[in-house]
């Protein structure tokens, strides 16, 4: 069996390994004769996969892309051929939630505002928005939930409020899919009207797609002096994106909020789950046995929980402003291009979620915030 993926897919070598020959590829530049021979196709979001990709194959059984969002997949042209498809839903929502408290975090150090003082709307409450969202609740932050579909699944129990009411929150966090279709369409959802319509004090992060806000828009609104706060960590057409916005941004990355190791990881390990189960094989192999220990295995904490520790312990896990600074430094260093943003994704320096970390607190201090919001127990040496 030919199995094709992605180079920047954490691990496949060592779960495809048994299934045949594996074959590495560089997601941008996977042409259609390249692929011809492949029986499986193992994804991420940079790799469209279409009729001008498949055309010359005959063989392909099975396409997956280890990632959450899956706009760049043709599911009718699979359909059609009798592809199976999957995804990996939730891998990396751990991840962006993880990103966007790291930026919240930065912020509100920076401009010397209290995060308990804060609204959050939250616009899409799937995966990520409910990791957000339970971040938030053990913080004590409030939030409010905009999700028109979700709002009318009856089994969903949380309370839903209008876009108009979540965008008129201190601080708004997009979290849906790229979609044009549907009764909901999120393309252009912060579109010049919508964008127009922001105040002065709010801050708008975007970790999701760079098409939901419509970038020439946001920079002609930003030139124009408004001093709405800007975290970015997508964007239109990549990796072509609009260079202009990126002196505007407070925070600004190359879409890289899903890239902690155990986000990227579990992509591929949801992959090689649903391939086993497409072939009718046993499952043998897990992620556990594959993820490194994290460089800080414990950290002994001995005082109450207060914002200040928070600010404390969530930059010393993951703070974001050393990708906003990879980013920076790369544009002063050479104009950003499709490369040198691939580039930046490529060589992505390691980054662990909350949970690769244990909290050991005396019983005195102990306060139950860091376990919600992810950190593992530890115990007092
Ligand atoms: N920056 C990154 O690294 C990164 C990482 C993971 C996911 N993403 C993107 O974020 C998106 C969301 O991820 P997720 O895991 O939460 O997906 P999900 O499918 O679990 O949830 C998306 C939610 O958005 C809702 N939704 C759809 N249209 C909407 C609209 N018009 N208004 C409000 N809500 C709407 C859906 O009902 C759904 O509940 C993904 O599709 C992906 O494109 C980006
Ligand atoms: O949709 C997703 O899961 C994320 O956007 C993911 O982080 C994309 O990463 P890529 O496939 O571009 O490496």
């Amino acid at each position: 069996m030919n199995i094709f993926y992605d180079e920047n897919m954490p691990f496949a070598a060592k779960f495809f390994a048994d299934f045949g020959e594996l074959t590495p590829f560089s997601g941008r530049d996977l042409t259609a004769e390249q692929v011809a021979n492949a029986d499986v196709l193992l994804v991420r979001s940079i790799t469209q996969v279409n009729e001008t990709l498949l055309k010359q194959n005959h063989a392909l059984t099975f396409v997956g892309t280890a990632t959450i969002g899956f706009d760049h997949i043709d599911k009718n042209y699979l359909d059609s051929r009798n592809i199976a498809f999957t995804s990996a839903p939730g891998c990396n929502a751990v991840s962006v939630a993880e990103y966007v408290l790291s930026a919240l975090v930065v912020l509100a150090e920076r401009y010397q505002f209290k995060l308990l003082d804060m609204t959050v709307g939250i616009v899409g409450a799937g995966n990520t928005g409910s990791r957000l969202s339970e971040k938030l609740t053990a913080l004590g932050i409030q939030h409010v939930l905009f999700d028109p579909y979700l709002e009318q699944d009856a089994s969903d129990k949380r309370n839903f409020v209008t876009l108009e009411e979540a965008l008129s929150c201190d601080v708004i966090s997009l979290h849906v899919p790229k979609t044009t279709q549907g009764e909901h369409p999120t393309y252009h959802l912060l579109d010049e009207q919508r964008l127009a319509a922001l105040t002065a004090e709010q801050i708008l992060i975007n970790a999701c797609r760079g098409e939901v806000i419509d970038n020439q828009a946001l920079l002609r609104l930003k030139q124009s002096g408004h001093p709405l706060k800007l975290v970015l960590d997508v964007w239109e057409n990549e990796p072509n994106i609009l260079q202009e916005l990126i002196p505007f941004c407070e925070i600004t990355t190359a879409h890289i909020a899903g890239y902690s190791l155990e986000g990227k990881a579990r992509g591929t390990e949801m992959l090689y789950r649903a391939l086993c189960q497409h072939l009718e094989v046993r499952e043998e192999k897990s992620l556990e046995n594959f993820l490194p220990e994290s460089g800080i295995n414990q950290i002994e904490i001995n005082q109450q929980f207060d914002e200040i520790l928070l600010n404390q312990l969530v930059k010393i896990v993951y703070d974001v402003r050393r990708d906003d600074g990879l980013f920076r430094q790369q544009i002063g260093y050479q104009h950003v291009n499709c490369h040198s943003f691939d580039y930046i994704r490529k060589t992505y320096p390691a980054r662990r979620e909350f949970s690769a970390i244990q909290i050991a607190m005396t019983k005195q201090i102990e306060s139950d915030v860091l376990y919600q919001l992810g950190f593992r127990k530890g115990s007092k040496q």
